[in-house]
Protein backbone atom coordinates (compact mmCIF):
# COMPACT_ATOMS: atom_id res chain seq x y z
CA UNK A 1 0.00 0.00 0.00
CA UNK A 2 1.54 3.54 -0.90
CA UNK A 3 2.19 5.94 1.49
CA UNK A 4 0.13 8.98 -0.47
CA UNK A 5 -2.80 6.74 -0.32
CA UNK A 6 -2.73 6.06 3.61
CA UNK A 7 -1.87 10.15 3.72
CA UNK A 8 -5.81 10.51 2.71
CA UNK A 9 -7.26 8.78 5.17
CA UNK A 10 -4.57 9.72 7.82
CA UNK A 11 -6.09 13.29 7.09
CA UNK A 12 -9.62 12.05 8.64
CA UNK A 13 -7.96 10.78 11.24
CA UNK A 14 -5.77 13.14 12.54
CA UNK A 15 -8.15 15.20 14.86
CA UNK A 16 -8.55 11.87 16.29
CA UNK A 17 -5.03 11.07 17.11
CA UNK A 18 -5.43 11.28 20.77
CA UNK A 19 -8.01 8.47 21.16
CA UNK A 20 -6.62 6.60 18.71
CA UNK A 21 -3.55 6.11 20.41
CA UNK A 22 -5.49 5.57 23.69
CA UNK A 23 -7.19 2.45 21.33
CA UNK A 24 -4.42 1.12 20.30
CA UNK A 25 -2.90 0.47 23.61
CA UNK A 26 -6.07 -0.84 24.57
CA UNK A 27 -6.24 -2.99 21.69
CA UNK A 28 -2.56 -4.32 22.64
CA UNK A 29 -3.87 -4.88 26.44
CA UNK A 30 -6.20 -6.76 24.93
CA UNK A 31 -4.06 -8.94 22.67
CA UNK A 32 -1.84 -9.36 25.60
CA UNK A 33 -4.35 -10.31 27.87
CA UNK A 34 -6.07 -12.82 24.79
CA UNK A 35 -2.07 -14.27 24.58
CA UNK A 36 -1.84 -14.90 28.78
CA UNK A 37 -4.43 -17.35 28.59
CA UNK A 38 -3.35 -20.41 27.21
CA UNK A 39 -0.51 -19.95 29.18
CA UNK A 40 -2.39 -19.39 32.28
CA UNK A 41 -4.14 -22.10 31.57
CA UNK A 42 -1.27 -24.42 31.43
CA UNK A 43 -0.54 -23.02 34.73
CA UNK A 44 -4.11 -24.28 35.96
CA UNK A 45 -3.29 -27.71 34.36
CA UNK A 46 0.37 -27.99 35.73
CA UNK A 47 -1.49 -27.42 39.68
CA UNK A 48 -3.43 -30.60 39.54
CA UNK A 49 -0.32 -33.08 39.66
CA UNK A 50 1.00 -30.88 42.48
CA UNK A 51 -0.02 -30.31 46.28
CA UNK A 52 -0.16 -26.36 44.93
CA UNK A 53 -3.72 -24.82 45.63
CA UNK A 54 -5.58 -24.08 42.37
CA UNK A 55 -7.17 -20.70 43.89
CA UNK A 56 -3.96 -18.43 42.58
CA UNK A 57 -4.22 -19.96 38.90
CA UNK A 58 -7.92 -20.05 38.91
CA UNK A 59 -8.36 -16.80 39.84
CA UNK A 60 -5.48 -16.02 37.81
CA UNK A 61 -7.51 -17.05 34.69
CA UNK A 62 -10.70 -15.30 35.99
CA UNK A 63 -8.74 -11.70 36.30
CA UNK A 64 -7.34 -12.25 33.18
CA UNK A 65 -10.50 -12.82 31.16
CA UNK A 66 -12.45 -10.35 33.16
CA UNK A 67 -9.95 -7.35 32.58
CA UNK A 68 -9.30 -8.65 28.85
CA UNK A 69 -13.17 -8.52 28.53
CA UNK A 70 -13.08 -5.18 29.67
CA UNK A 71 -10.43 -3.89 27.65
CA UNK A 72 -12.42 -4.86 24.34
CA UNK A 73 -15.10 -3.52 25.45
CA UNK A 74 -13.54 0.01 25.93
CA UNK A 75 -11.53 0.15 23.20
CA UNK A 76 -14.42 -1.11 21.19
CA UNK A 77 -16.26 1.85 21.97
CA UNK A 78 -13.87 4.13 21.91
CA UNK A 79 -12.98 3.01 18.04
CA UNK A 80 -16.49 2.54 17.13
CA UNK A 81 -17.25 6.37 18.70
CA UNK A 82 -14.02 7.52 16.71
CA UNK A 83 -15.28 6.43 13.25
CA UNK A 84 -18.92 7.77 13.73
CA UNK A 85 -17.24 11.42 14.16
CA UNK A 86 -14.87 10.95 11.56
CA UNK A 87 -17.77 10.09 9.01
CA UNK A 88 -19.87 13.42 10.62
CA UNK A 89 -17.08 15.62 9.91
CA UNK A 90 -16.33 14.56 6.52
CA UNK A 91 -20.59 14.58 5.30
CA UNK A 92 -20.09 18.44 7.08
CA UNK A 93 -17.12 19.03 5.29
CA UNK A 94 -18.88 17.95 2.08
CA UNK A 95 -22.44 18.97 2.66
CA UNK A 96 -20.76 22.54 3.30
CA UNK A 97 -18.75 22.80 0.51
CA UNK A 98 -21.69 21.82 -2.27
CA UNK A 99 -23.47 24.83 -0.85
CA UNK A 100 -20.13 27.74 -1.34
CA UNK A 101 -18.92 25.76 -4.51
CA UNK A 102 -19.71 27.94 -7.54
CA UNK A 103 -22.89 27.26 -9.07
CA UNK A 104 -21.44 25.51 -12.56
CA UNK A 105 -18.86 23.42 -10.55
CA UNK A 106 -22.40 21.70 -8.83
CA UNK A 107 -23.98 21.76 -11.91
CA UNK A 108 -21.70 19.77 -14.33
CA UNK A 109 -21.78 16.70 -11.97
CA UNK A 110 -24.83 14.48 -11.57
CA UNK A 111 -26.19 15.56 -7.84
CA UNK A 112 -27.37 12.03 -7.06
CA UNK A 113 -23.09 11.11 -7.82
CA UNK A 114 -22.46 13.75 -5.49
CA UNK A 115 -25.15 12.21 -3.23
CA UNK A 116 -23.48 8.97 -2.99
CA UNK A 117 -20.68 10.35 -1.84
CA UNK A 118 -22.11 11.91 1.53
CA UNK A 119 -24.26 8.81 1.76
CA UNK A 120 -22.08 5.86 1.41
CA UNK A 121 -18.51 6.42 0.49
CA UNK A 122 -18.74 8.30 3.62
CA UNK A 123 -19.21 4.41 6.09
CA UNK A 124 -16.70 2.82 4.08
CA UNK A 125 -14.55 5.77 5.31
CA UNK A 126 -15.64 4.63 9.65
CA UNK A 127 -14.06 1.53 9.57
CA UNK A 128 -10.75 2.88 7.71
CA UNK A 129 -10.42 5.99 9.64
CA UNK A 130 -10.73 4.61 12.65
CA UNK A 131 -9.68 0.36 13.60
CA UNK A 132 -8.26 -0.61 10.54
CA UNK A 133 -4.49 0.82 11.05
CA UNK A 134 -5.08 -0.36 14.88
CA UNK A 135 -6.02 -3.77 14.24
CA UNK A 136 -3.73 -4.03 11.17
CA UNK A 137 -0.87 -3.10 14.52
CA UNK A 138 -2.63 -5.48 16.76
CA UNK A 139 -3.14 -7.95 14.36
CA UNK A 140 0.51 -8.31 13.42
CA UNK A 141 1.55 -7.42 17.81
CA UNK A 142 -0.84 -10.83 18.22
CA UNK A 143 0.58 -12.91 15.44
CA UNK A 144 4.08 -12.42 16.21
CA UNK A 145 3.13 -12.57 20.07
CA UNK A 146 1.72 -15.95 19.27
CA UNK A 147 4.34 -17.45 17.57
CA UNK A 148 6.92 -16.38 20.12
CA UNK A 149 4.62 -17.93 22.87
CA UNK A 150 4.48 -20.92 20.88
CA UNK A 151 7.84 -21.43 20.25
CA UNK A 152 8.58 -21.41 24.03
CA UNK A 153 5.98 -23.96 24.64
CA UNK A 154 7.86 -26.74 21.32
CA UNK A 155 9.61 -25.45 18.74
CA UNK A 156 9.03 -29.02 16.87
CA UNK A 157 5.21 -27.71 16.70
CA UNK A 158 6.02 -24.73 15.80
CA UNK A 159 7.44 -25.44 12.61
CA UNK A 160 3.90 -27.07 11.53
CA UNK A 161 2.02 -23.99 12.41
CA UNK A 162 4.57 -21.83 11.03
CA UNK A 163 4.19 -23.57 7.75
CA UNK A 164 0.39 -22.90 7.74
CA UNK A 165 0.95 -19.92 9.13
CA UNK A 166 3.27 -18.89 5.45
CA UNK A 167 0.49 -20.46 3.32
CA UNK A 168 -2.27 -18.29 4.56
CA UNK A 169 -0.01 -14.88 4.17
CA UNK A 170 0.90 -15.76 0.67
CA UNK A 171 -2.20 -16.35 0.29
CA UNK A 172 -4.26 -13.29 1.55
CA UNK A 173 -0.91 -11.22 -0.22
CA UNK A 174 -2.56 -12.37 -3.81
CA UNK A 175 -5.88 -12.53 -2.84
CA UNK A 176 -6.08 -9.04 -1.40
CA UNK A 177 -5.10 -6.60 -3.90
CA UNK A 178 -7.95 -8.05 -6.11
CA UNK A 179 -10.71 -8.19 -3.53
CA UNK A 180 -9.93 -4.39 -3.38
CA UNK A 181 -9.48 -3.43 -6.37
CA UNK A 182 -13.66 -5.11 -6.76
CA UNK A 183 -14.72 -3.13 -4.19
CA UNK A 184 -13.15 0.45 -5.16
CA UNK A 185 -15.56 -0.96 -8.37
CA UNK A 186 -18.73 -1.48 -6.60
CA UNK A 187 -18.52 2.00 -5.33
CA UNK A 188 -17.97 3.71 -8.69
CA UNK A 189 -20.93 1.74 -9.87
CA UNK A 190 -23.23 2.54 -7.07
CA UNK A 191 -22.25 6.46 -7.83
CA UNK A 192 -22.92 6.28 -11.09
CA UNK A 193 -25.93 4.57 -10.43
CA UNK A 194 -27.08 6.69 -7.84
CA UNK A 195 -26.34 9.41 -10.41
CA UNK A 196 -28.70 8.43 -12.92
CA UNK A 197 -31.65 6.81 -10.81
CA UNK A 198 -31.42 10.99 -9.29
CA UNK A 199 -31.90 12.28 -12.54
CA UNK A 200 -34.28 9.87 -13.80
CA UNK A 201 -36.54 10.45 -10.71
CA UNK A 202 -36.46 13.97 -11.15
CA UNK A 203 -38.14 13.52 -14.93
CA UNK A 204 -40.19 11.18 -13.62
CA UNK A 205 -42.77 12.87 -15.96
CA UNK A 206 -40.82 12.68 -19.11
CA UNK A 207 -40.21 9.26 -18.39
CA UNK A 208 -43.59 7.93 -18.15
CA UNK A 209 -44.37 9.97 -20.30
CA UNK A 210 -41.92 8.84 -23.25
CA UNK A 211 -42.83 5.24 -22.07
CA UNK A 212 -39.22 4.72 -20.85
CA UNK A 213 -39.68 3.22 -18.17
CA UNK A 214 -38.38 -0.11 -18.92
CA UNK A 215 -35.47 1.33 -20.87
CA UNK A 216 -34.50 4.04 -17.91
CA UNK A 217 -34.72 0.98 -15.28
CA UNK A 218 -32.82 -1.30 -17.63
CA UNK A 219 -29.62 1.69 -17.96
CA UNK A 220 -29.75 2.02 -14.31
CA UNK A 221 -29.83 -1.61 -13.80
CA UNK A 222 -26.76 -2.23 -15.85
CA UNK A 223 -24.69 -0.25 -13.12
CA UNK A 224 -26.60 -2.14 -10.48
CA UNK A 225 -25.45 -5.60 -12.35
CA UNK A 226 -21.85 -4.49 -12.80
CA UNK A 227 -22.10 -3.46 -9.16
CA UNK A 228 -23.74 -7.01 -8.22
CA UNK A 229 -20.47 -8.28 -10.52
CA UNK A 230 -17.91 -6.87 -9.12
CA UNK A 231 -19.03 -7.15 -5.52
CA UNK A 232 -19.45 -11.27 -6.12
CA UNK A 233 -16.30 -11.71 -7.47
CA UNK A 234 -14.81 -10.06 -4.33
CA UNK A 235 -16.98 -11.91 -2.28
CA UNK A 236 -15.96 -15.46 -4.10
CA UNK A 237 -12.26 -14.50 -3.51
CA UNK A 238 -12.85 -13.29 -0.08
CA UNK A 239 -14.64 -17.07 0.10
CA UNK A 240 -11.70 -18.65 -1.11
CA UNK A 241 -9.41 -17.20 1.21
CA UNK A 242 -10.94 -17.73 3.92
CA UNK A 243 -11.49 -21.43 3.11
CA UNK A 244 -7.96 -22.05 2.44
CA UNK A 245 -6.69 -20.44 5.32
CA UNK A 246 -9.35 -21.94 7.73
CA UNK A 247 -8.77 -25.69 6.37
CA UNK A 248 -4.95 -24.87 6.64
CA UNK A 249 -5.20 -24.14 10.43
CA UNK A 250 -7.39 -26.86 10.75
CA UNK A 251 -5.19 -29.07 9.35
CA UNK A 252 -2.04 -27.67 11.45
CA UNK A 253 -4.10 -28.21 13.99
CA UNK A 254 -4.68 -31.97 13.19
CA UNK A 255 -0.66 -32.24 12.78
CA UNK A 256 -0.19 -30.55 15.98
CA UNK A 257 -2.12 -32.83 17.65
CA UNK A 258 -0.84 -36.08 16.01
CA UNK A 259 3.08 -34.74 16.86
CA UNK A 260 2.20 -33.53 19.94
CA UNK A 261 0.83 -36.78 21.24
CA UNK A 262 3.71 -38.26 20.02
CA UNK A 263 5.49 -36.29 21.66
CA UNK A 264 4.07 -35.79 24.61
CA UNK A 265 4.29 -40.10 24.38
CA UNK A 266 7.74 -40.18 23.97
CA UNK A 267 8.27 -37.93 27.27
CA UNK A 268 9.74 -35.14 24.93
CA UNK A 269 6.26 -32.73 25.99
CA UNK A 270 4.30 -31.97 28.71
CA UNK A 271 0.53 -32.98 28.22
CA UNK A 272 -0.33 -28.89 29.95
CA UNK A 273 2.18 -27.76 26.78
CA UNK A 274 0.28 -29.61 24.51
CA UNK A 275 -3.16 -28.12 25.50
CA UNK A 276 -1.74 -24.51 25.75
CA UNK A 277 -0.12 -24.93 22.06
CA UNK A 278 -3.49 -26.34 20.70
CA UNK A 279 -5.21 -23.27 22.26
CA UNK A 280 -2.55 -20.95 20.97
CA UNK A 281 -3.14 -22.99 17.38
CA UNK A 282 -6.75 -22.27 17.91
CA UNK A 283 -6.72 -18.28 18.46
CA UNK A 284 -4.03 -18.29 15.58
CA UNK A 285 -7.10 -17.39 13.12
CA UNK A 286 -7.94 -14.37 14.97
CA UNK A 287 -4.67 -12.06 14.10
CA UNK A 288 -5.26 -13.68 10.67
CA UNK A 289 -9.03 -12.36 10.34
CA UNK A 290 -8.29 -9.64 11.78
CA UNK A 291 -5.53 -8.70 9.49
CA UNK A 292 -7.02 -9.33 6.53
CA UNK A 293 -10.32 -8.09 7.36
CA UNK A 294 -8.72 -4.55 8.53
CA UNK A 295 -6.72 -4.94 4.98
CA UNK A 296 -9.94 -4.80 3.29
CA UNK A 297 -11.65 -2.00 4.84
CA UNK A 298 -8.11 -0.06 4.76
CA UNK A 299 -8.61 -0.58 1.20
CA UNK A 300 -11.79 0.32 0.23
CA UNK A 301 -12.03 2.97 2.78
CA UNK A 302 -8.75 4.43 0.78
CA UNK A 303 -10.73 4.62 -2.30
CA UNK A 304 -13.47 6.34 -0.70
CA UNK A 305 -11.13 8.81 1.28
CA UNK A 306 -10.02 9.73 -2.73
CA UNK A 307 -13.55 10.31 -3.71
CA UNK A 308 -14.72 12.24 -0.68
CA UNK A 309 -11.43 14.52 -0.92
CA UNK A 310 -12.62 15.29 -4.55
CA UNK A 311 -14.90 17.41 -2.95
CA UNK A 312 -12.44 19.15 -1.46
CA UNK A 313 -10.87 20.33 -5.23
CA UNK A 314 -14.56 21.82 -6.07
CA UNK A 315 -14.11 25.65 -6.87
CA UNK A 316 -15.91 27.38 -3.73
CA UNK A 317 -17.26 31.79 -4.21
CA UNK A 318 -14.69 33.47 -2.42
CA UNK A 319 -14.86 37.02 -1.90
CA UNK A 320 -11.85 39.02 -3.07
CA UNK A 321 -9.95 40.40 -0.33
CA UNK A 322 -11.13 43.81 0.83
CA UNK A 323 -14.31 42.75 -0.69
CA UNK A 324 -17.18 44.71 1.29
CA UNK A 325 -21.01 45.03 2.06
CA UNK A 326 -21.58 47.92 -0.93
CA UNK A 327 -23.07 50.95 0.42
CA UNK A 328 -27.29 51.51 -1.09
CA UNK A 329 -29.20 54.02 -2.79
CA UNK A 330 -26.59 56.22 -4.79
CA UNK A 331 -28.13 58.23 -7.48
CA UNK A 332 -26.74 56.63 -10.59
CA UNK A 333 -28.55 53.34 -11.82
CA UNK A 334 -28.87 50.61 -9.61
CA UNK A 335 -27.25 48.39 -11.82
CA UNK A 336 -25.53 48.28 -14.56
CA UNK A 337 -23.21 45.94 -17.48
CA UNK A 338 -20.46 47.07 -19.30
CA UNK A 339 -18.62 45.49 -22.32
CA UNK A 340 -19.99 42.19 -20.45
CA UNK A 341 -18.32 38.57 -22.10
CA UNK A 342 -19.26 35.81 -20.77
CA UNK A 343 -18.38 31.56 -21.67
CA UNK A 344 -18.55 28.11 -20.41
CA UNK A 345 -15.39 27.49 -21.05
CA UNK A 346 -15.74 27.29 -24.85
CA UNK A 347 -17.21 30.24 -27.23
CA UNK A 348 -18.57 33.45 -25.73
CA UNK A 349 -22.25 33.04 -25.38
CA UNK A 350 -22.64 36.76 -24.48
CA UNK A 351 -20.98 38.97 -26.10
CA UNK A 352 -19.78 43.25 -25.61
CA UNK A 353 -23.17 43.37 -23.51
CA UNK A 354 -23.56 46.94 -22.10
CA UNK A 355 -27.04 47.72 -20.25
CA UNK A 356 -28.27 50.07 -18.05
CA UNK A 357 -30.84 49.17 -14.94
CA UNK A 358 -32.52 52.22 -13.56
CA UNK A 359 -33.77 52.48 -10.05
CA UNK A 360 -37.48 51.88 -10.82
CA UNK A 361 -39.20 50.69 -13.48
CA UNK A 362 -39.53 46.99 -15.59
CA UNK A 363 -37.10 46.16 -17.97
CA UNK A 364 -37.77 43.27 -20.29
CA UNK A 365 -35.40 40.99 -21.86
CA UNK A 366 -36.65 38.75 -24.68
CA UNK A 367 -34.89 37.15 -27.38
CA UNK A 368 -35.07 33.63 -29.54
CA UNK A 369 -33.85 30.48 -27.61
CA UNK A 370 -29.98 30.38 -26.96
CA UNK A 371 -29.56 33.89 -27.16
CA UNK A 372 -28.17 34.52 -23.66
CA UNK A 373 -31.31 35.72 -21.63
CA UNK A 374 -30.72 33.34 -18.88
CA UNK A 375 -26.25 33.60 -18.83
CA UNK A 376 -27.36 37.56 -18.56
CA UNK A 377 -29.25 36.71 -15.20
CA UNK A 378 -26.65 33.78 -14.33
CA UNK A 379 -24.00 37.22 -14.14
CA UNK A 380 -26.02 39.22 -12.70
CA UNK A 381 -26.53 36.54 -9.53
CA UNK A 382 -22.83 36.06 -9.53
CA UNK A 383 -23.87 32.39 -10.34
CA UNK A 384 -21.06 32.88 -13.71
CA UNK A 385 -18.13 35.21 -13.20
CA UNK A 386 -17.52 37.37 -16.76
CA UNK A 387 -14.77 36.54 -19.19
CA UNK A 388 -14.40 40.26 -19.54
CA UNK A 389 -16.13 43.59 -19.22
CA UNK A 390 -17.34 44.95 -15.21
CA UNK A 391 -20.60 44.59 -13.69
CA UNK A 392 -21.61 47.60 -11.56
CA UNK A 393 -24.01 47.61 -8.67
CA UNK A 394 -25.05 50.75 -7.05
CA UNK A 395 -21.85 52.16 -9.28
CA UNK A 396 -19.54 49.78 -7.39
CA UNK A 397 -17.88 46.89 -9.21
CA UNK A 398 -19.25 43.45 -8.14
CA UNK A 399 -15.55 42.25 -7.28
CA UNK A 400 -15.42 45.10 -4.79
CA UNK A 401 -18.17 43.60 -3.00
CA UNK A 402 -19.13 40.51 -1.84
CA UNK A 403 -21.14 37.71 -3.01
CA UNK A 404 -23.79 38.03 -0.32
CA UNK A 405 -23.98 41.65 -0.09
CA UNK A 406 -25.10 41.68 -3.72
CA UNK A 407 -27.09 39.06 -3.64
CA UNK A 408 -28.91 40.50 -0.51
CA UNK A 409 -30.17 43.22 -2.40
CA UNK A 410 -31.45 41.00 -5.38
CA UNK A 411 -34.59 38.92 -5.36
CA UNK A 412 -34.55 36.23 -7.86
CA UNK A 413 -37.25 34.05 -9.07
CA UNK A 414 -36.06 30.87 -11.34
CA UNK A 415 -37.95 29.90 -13.78
CA UNK A 416 -37.16 25.69 -13.51
CA UNK A 417 -36.86 24.93 -9.83
CA UNK A 418 -38.18 28.21 -7.68
CA UNK A 419 -39.49 25.80 -5.00
CA UNK A 420 -37.44 23.98 -2.03
CA UNK A 421 -38.01 20.63 0.25
CA UNK A 422 -40.31 21.87 2.72
CA UNK A 423 -43.59 23.45 3.56
CA UNK A 424 -44.99 26.87 2.09
CA UNK A 425 -44.54 28.61 5.14
CA UNK A 426 -40.54 26.91 4.62
CA UNK A 427 -40.52 28.33 1.24
CA UNK A 428 -41.81 31.99 1.96
CA UNK A 429 -39.21 32.27 5.26
CA UNK A 430 -35.98 31.01 3.22
CA UNK A 431 -34.84 34.23 2.16
CA UNK A 432 -35.74 36.03 5.28
CA UNK A 433 -36.05 33.54 8.14
CA UNK A 434 -37.14 36.47 10.14
CA UNK A 435 -40.27 37.51 8.51
CA UNK A 436 -43.60 37.98 10.53
CA UNK A 437 -46.64 36.35 10.24
CA UNK A 438 -47.97 39.54 8.82
CA UNK A 439 -45.12 40.03 6.08
CA UNK A 440 -46.31 36.64 4.75
CA UNK A 441 -50.01 36.88 4.35
CA UNK A 442 -49.43 40.91 2.77
CA UNK A 443 -46.75 38.72 0.09
CA UNK A 444 -49.07 36.09 -0.48
CA UNK A 445 -51.70 38.41 -1.01
CA UNK A 446 -50.19 40.32 -3.41
CA UNK A 447 -49.42 37.12 -5.45
CA UNK A 448 -53.40 36.18 -5.01
CA UNK A 449 -52.68 33.14 -2.90
CA UNK A 450 -53.96 33.92 0.23
CA UNK A 451 -57.67 32.56 -0.09
CA UNK A 452 -55.88 29.46 -1.74
CA UNK A 453 -53.75 28.49 1.19
CA UNK A 454 -55.98 29.24 3.53
CA UNK A 455 -58.61 26.82 2.07
CA UNK A 456 -55.70 23.97 2.32
CA UNK A 457 -56.62 21.81 5.43
CA UNK A 458 -52.69 22.54 6.86
CA UNK A 459 -52.98 26.12 5.32
CA UNK A 460 -49.29 27.39 5.23
CA UNK A 461 -47.74 24.00 6.83
CA UNK A 462 -48.88 22.36 3.72
CA UNK A 463 -45.78 20.39 2.46
CA UNK A 464 -44.77 21.25 -1.01
CA UNK A 465 -43.80 17.76 -1.83
CA UNK A 466 -46.87 16.02 -1.38
CA UNK A 467 -49.17 18.56 -2.10
CA UNK A 468 -51.85 19.56 -4.76
CA UNK A 469 -49.77 22.66 -5.67
CA UNK A 470 -50.20 23.28 -9.23
CA UNK A 471 -47.20 24.34 -11.27
CA UNK A 472 -48.76 28.41 -11.75
CA UNK A 473 -49.15 28.23 -7.75
CA UNK A 474 -45.14 27.32 -7.59
CA UNK A 475 -44.63 30.44 -9.43
CA UNK A 476 -46.38 32.27 -7.32
CA UNK A 477 -44.94 30.76 -4.26
CA UNK A 478 -41.43 31.42 -5.21
CA UNK A 479 -42.16 34.78 -6.31
CA UNK A 480 -43.91 35.99 -3.31
CA UNK A 481 -40.49 34.74 -0.84
CA UNK A 482 -38.78 37.30 -3.63
CA UNK A 483 -41.11 40.15 -3.02
CA UNK A 484 -41.58 39.47 0.88
CA UNK A 485 -38.87 42.33 1.57
CA UNK A 486 -38.82 44.58 -1.43
CA UNK A 487 -35.97 44.14 -2.93
CA UNK A 488 -33.98 46.43 -5.03
CA UNK A 489 -33.93 44.56 -7.93
CA UNK A 490 -36.20 42.00 -8.65
CA UNK A 491 -35.24 39.31 -11.38
CA UNK A 492 -38.03 37.29 -12.41
CA UNK A 493 -37.04 34.67 -14.88
CA UNK A 494 -40.58 33.87 -16.30
CA UNK A 495 -41.65 30.20 -16.89
CA UNK A 496 -42.04 29.37 -20.80
CA UNK A 497 -45.15 27.11 -19.70
CA UNK A 498 -48.64 28.60 -20.29
CA UNK A 499 -49.57 29.54 -17.19
CA UNK A 500 -53.40 30.04 -15.92
CA UNK A 501 -55.03 33.27 -16.41
CA UNK A 502 -55.22 33.84 -12.73
CA UNK A 503 -51.49 33.19 -12.13
CA UNK A 504 -50.81 35.71 -15.52
CA UNK A 505 -52.46 38.74 -13.87
CA UNK A 506 -51.27 38.28 -10.40
CA UNK A 507 -47.58 38.24 -11.53
CA UNK A 508 -48.36 40.94 -13.74
CA UNK A 509 -50.00 43.09 -11.43
CA UNK A 510 -46.75 42.00 -9.00
CA UNK A 511 -44.49 43.24 -11.54
CA UNK A 512 -46.43 46.58 -12.15
CA UNK A 513 -46.31 47.17 -7.95
CA UNK A 514 -42.96 46.74 -7.69
CA UNK A 515 -41.73 48.45 -10.69
CA UNK A 516 -43.00 51.82 -9.30
CA UNK A 517 -41.07 50.87 -5.82
CA UNK A 518 -37.61 49.50 -7.49
CA UNK A 519 -36.30 47.95 -10.41
CA UNK A 520 -37.63 44.54 -11.94
CA UNK A 521 -35.98 42.96 -14.61
CA UNK A 522 -37.67 40.13 -16.31
CA UNK A 523 -36.55 37.09 -18.90
CA UNK A 524 -40.24 37.48 -20.73
CA UNK A 525 -41.87 34.65 -22.10
CA UNK A 526 -45.48 36.63 -22.34
CA UNK A 527 -46.28 38.89 -24.34
CA UNK A 528 -48.90 40.79 -21.86
CA UNK A 529 -44.88 41.28 -20.00
CA UNK A 530 -43.14 42.80 -22.60
CA UNK A 531 -45.58 44.99 -23.71
CA UNK A 532 -46.05 46.27 -19.87
CA UNK A 533 -42.31 46.91 -19.90
CA UNK A 534 -40.85 50.63 -19.67
CA UNK A 535 -37.79 49.12 -21.18
CA UNK A 536 -37.14 46.41 -23.69
CA UNK A 537 -34.05 44.58 -24.36
CA UNK A 538 -33.86 42.43 -27.59
CA UNK A 539 -31.00 39.98 -27.23
CA UNK A 540 -29.66 37.55 -30.01
CA UNK A 541 -26.90 35.57 -30.20
CA UNK A 542 -25.30 36.88 -27.35
CA UNK A 543 -25.84 40.52 -28.41
CA UNK A 544 -27.77 43.00 -27.09
CA UNK A 545 -29.63 43.81 -30.83
CA UNK A 546 -31.88 46.35 -29.58
CA UNK A 547 -33.16 48.30 -27.10
CA UNK A 548 -36.34 50.95 -26.34
CA UNK A 549 -40.10 50.52 -25.53
CA UNK A 550 -42.72 48.29 -27.75
CA UNK A 551 -43.96 50.76 -29.87
CA UNK A 552 -40.43 51.97 -30.72
CA UNK A 553 -39.23 48.52 -31.39
CA UNK A 554 -42.45 47.56 -33.35
CA UNK A 555 -40.97 50.28 -35.72
CA UNK A 556 -37.34 49.68 -35.51
CA UNK A 557 -36.58 45.92 -35.14
CA UNK A 558 -37.61 43.22 -37.63
CA UNK A 559 -36.61 41.13 -34.84
CA UNK A 560 -38.63 41.99 -32.42
CA UNK A 561 -41.73 41.96 -34.71
CA UNK A 562 -41.12 38.93 -35.47
CA UNK A 563 -40.82 37.60 -31.74
CA UNK A 564 -43.79 39.71 -31.01
CA UNK A 565 -45.43 38.22 -33.83
CA UNK A 566 -44.53 34.54 -32.27
CA UNK A 567 -45.94 34.97 -28.59
CA UNK A 568 -49.03 36.76 -29.82
CA UNK A 569 -49.23 33.00 -31.38
CA UNK A 570 -47.94 31.06 -29.16
CA UNK A 571 -50.20 32.69 -25.85
CA UNK A 572 -53.82 32.31 -25.13
CA UNK A 573 -54.96 36.00 -25.81
CA UNK A 574 -53.68 37.92 -22.88
CA UNK A 575 -55.73 40.78 -20.68
CA UNK A 576 -53.24 43.52 -22.16
N1 LIG B 1 -24.11 25.43 -18.43
C1 LIG B 1 -23.83 25.67 -19.70
N2 LIG B 1 -22.74 25.12 -20.28
C2 LIG B 1 -22.44 25.35 -21.57
N3 LIG B 1 -23.17 26.13 -22.40
C3 LIG B 1 -24.27 26.70 -21.89
C4 LIG B 1 -24.66 26.50 -20.52
N4 LIG B 1 -25.79 27.20 -20.31
C5 LIG B 1 -26.10 27.80 -21.49
N5 LIG B 1 -25.18 27.51 -22.43
C6 LIG B 1 -25.17 28.01 -23.81
O1 LIG B 1 -25.17 29.42 -23.76
C7 LIG B 1 -26.00 29.97 -24.77
C8 LIG B 1 -27.01 30.90 -24.12
O2 LIG B 1 -27.85 30.15 -23.28
P1 LIG B 1 -28.94 30.80 -22.35
O3 LIG B 1 -29.53 29.72 -21.51
O4 LIG B 1 -28.38 31.97 -21.65
O5 LIG B 1 -30.02 31.27 -23.43
P2 LIG B 1 -31.50 31.78 -23.22
O6 LIG B 1 -31.61 32.99 -24.06
O7 LIG B 1 -31.82 31.90 -21.79
O8 LIG B 1 -32.32 30.59 -23.86
P3 LIG B 1 -33.79 30.05 -23.47
O9 LIG B 1 -34.77 31.11 -23.84
O10 LIG B 1 -33.91 28.86 -24.36
O11 LIG B 1 -33.77 29.72 -22.03
C9 LIG B 1 -26.66 28.80 -25.48
O12 LIG B 1 -25.96 28.62 -26.70
C10 LIG B 1 -26.42 27.62 -24.57
O13 LIG B 1 -26.21 26.47 -25.33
Amino acid sequence: MKIPHLRVLWSFARPHKGALVVGLVLALLGSAAGLATPMVTKWVLDSLGTSESLAGPVLTLLAVFVVGAAIWLTQWILLGTVGERVVLRARETMVRRFFRAKVAEVAKRPSGELVTRVTSDTVLLREAASSSVIGLINGVVLLIGTLVLMSVLDSVLLLTTVAAVVVVIILFAVLMPGIAKEQTKVQERVGALGGVLEGALRAIRTVKASRAEDRQSARIMVDAEAAAEHGVRAVRRTAVAWMVSWSGIQLAIIVILGVGAWRVGEGLLEVSSLIAFLLYAFQLMEPIMELSQNMTALQSGIAAAKRIREVDAIDVETDAPGAGAGTPGGGGPVLELRDVTADYGGEPVLRDVSLVVPRRGHLAIVGPSGAGKTTLFSLVMRFLEPAGGTLLFDGRPYGEQTYAAVRSRLAYVEQETPIVPGTIRDNLLFTHPDATEEELRRALDEVRLADKIDALPEGMDTSLTSSSVSGGQRQRIALARAILRTPEVLLLDEATAQVDSLTEAAIHDCIRRRAAEGAVVTVAHRLSTVIDADTIVVMDDGRVHAQGTHESLLVTSPLYRDLVEALRISTVPAPL
